[in-house]
């Protein structure tokens, strides 16, 4: 993503006259994400509902301001020096269900709420999400998977799989509802990435199940994660940072590699998956960068096998930190910028 630019004063008077009072300035983002990393906002809007996203939107563009839509901020990292432009933060959350449909405004919370709603209406094909923190827009973004419920686990489910249609707001600027087949879903894929669409609203077409069964697959998913990811309250972090690398696994190629637990600064790949970089406080983003770039530079000296980031950089970043001399090895001579 290339740096956002500042506004000029023309378009901060134009967003200041068109958002009026709820338009906010320098507002801190670490706590918007999961990582807890990241520096402020120059421009900040909250969207409550589909039509205030959608407005914010439009008058980003209109007025040629970078803009950056912030969902519940865990796939991104955020850059120390913050977003010279525009963030409009999604929180447009409600949940409207009819018979065996789910409705969600895209800044709904998969989990929870959304989870819950659907539960507690003995509704099937949500609960495969528990624990993963998303709003139902970045769950379309990057079609959120899991693994089937236990004790099969043979495939990985997707959310694309229950959705019914959606209300974009189209890179035209056009309000126009949208099939699945749309999205041209794949593994961490959909068209989002590719087309400039906003995600107002999804609509999910579920199935009627026990609540045991919801129950089970919910406590089930949710002790699997436990023993294998870093927990998120008390050890911040985006997921994954590599992607998926098929048959073999980014944090298996890692992990061999030995750097488990390597630390720059506060940052520090998680000794319990090495695919999860987590801030153990006052981390930077440099710092996670040079864990990224040491990460991909080891594995490929070793294995060959060249490790592509899953998160989105966001915004301004300072130079990457250099990494203390003792984990830096052969294969990282140029680890500063
Ligand atoms: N499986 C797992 O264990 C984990 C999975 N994740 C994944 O990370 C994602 C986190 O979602 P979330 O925190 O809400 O997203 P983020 O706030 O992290 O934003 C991520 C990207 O999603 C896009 N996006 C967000 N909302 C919308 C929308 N309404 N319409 C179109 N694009 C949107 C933005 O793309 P753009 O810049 O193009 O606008 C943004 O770059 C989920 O997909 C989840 O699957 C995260 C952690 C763990
Ligand atoms: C956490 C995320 O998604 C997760 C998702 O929750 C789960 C369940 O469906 O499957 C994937 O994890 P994963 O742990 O299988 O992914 P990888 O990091 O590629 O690991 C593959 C395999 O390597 C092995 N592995 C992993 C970590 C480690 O330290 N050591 C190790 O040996 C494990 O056997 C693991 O199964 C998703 N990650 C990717 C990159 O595809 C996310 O997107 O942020």
């Amino acid at each position: 993503m290339r740096k956002p630019r500042t506004p000029t004063p023309a378009q901060q008077r134009g967003l200041a006259q068109r958002l009026g009072s709820a338009l906010e300035r320098d507002v801190p983002l670490a706590a918007r994400t999961s990582f807890q990393i990241g520096g402020p906002a120059a421009f900040y809007f909250e969207a409550r509902t589909p039509e205030a996203l959608a407005t914010a939107v439009r008058v980003a563009r209109d007025l040629g301001v970078d803009y950056f839509l912030l969902g519940r901020g865990a796939n991104i990292l955020i850059g120390d020096r913050g977003y010279a432009g525009l963030v409009i933060a999604n929180h447009a959350q409600a949940i409207d269900i009819h018979g065996t449909c789910v409705t969600a405004a895209s800044g709904a919370l998969v989990y929870p709420d959304l989870i819950d709603a659907a539960v507690e209406h003995g509704l099937s094909g949500l609960e495969h999400y528990v624990g993963i923190p998303s709003t139902v827009g970045g769950a379309l973004w990057q079609n959120l998977h899991f693994l089937s419920p236990a004790p099969e686990r043979e495939r990985t489910m997707f959310i694309g799989e229950v959705l019914e249609s959606a209300e974009l707001l189209t890179a035209d600027n056009e309000r126009r509802r949208v099939d699945v087949d749309y999205f041209e879903f794949g593994y961490d894929q959909s068209v989002l990435h590719s087309r400039d669409d906003i995600v107002l609203s999804a609509t999910f077409e579920l199935e009627p199940a026990p609540a045991e069964t919801l129950t089970r697959i919910m406590e089930e998913n949710l002790r699997w994660r436990a023993e294998r990811h870093p927990p998120l309250d008390s050890e911040p972090s985006a997921g994954s940072i590599f992607r998926k690398i098929e048959g073999i696994g980014a944090g298996r190629l890692i992990d061999e590699c030995g750097l488990k637990g390597l630390a720059c600064g506060d940052a520090q790949i998680s000794p319990r998956h090495a695919n999860i970089i987590v801030n153990n406080g006052n981390a930077q983003a440099a710092d996670v960068c040079a864990l990224i770039m040491h990460a991909q530079r080891t594995v490929q000296a070793a294995t060959g096998y060249w490790l592509t980031p899953e998160i989105s950089f966001i915004g301004d970043f300072a130079p990457v930190t250099r990494l203390p001399a003792d984990a830096r090895g052969s294969t990282d001579r140029t680890a500063t910028s």
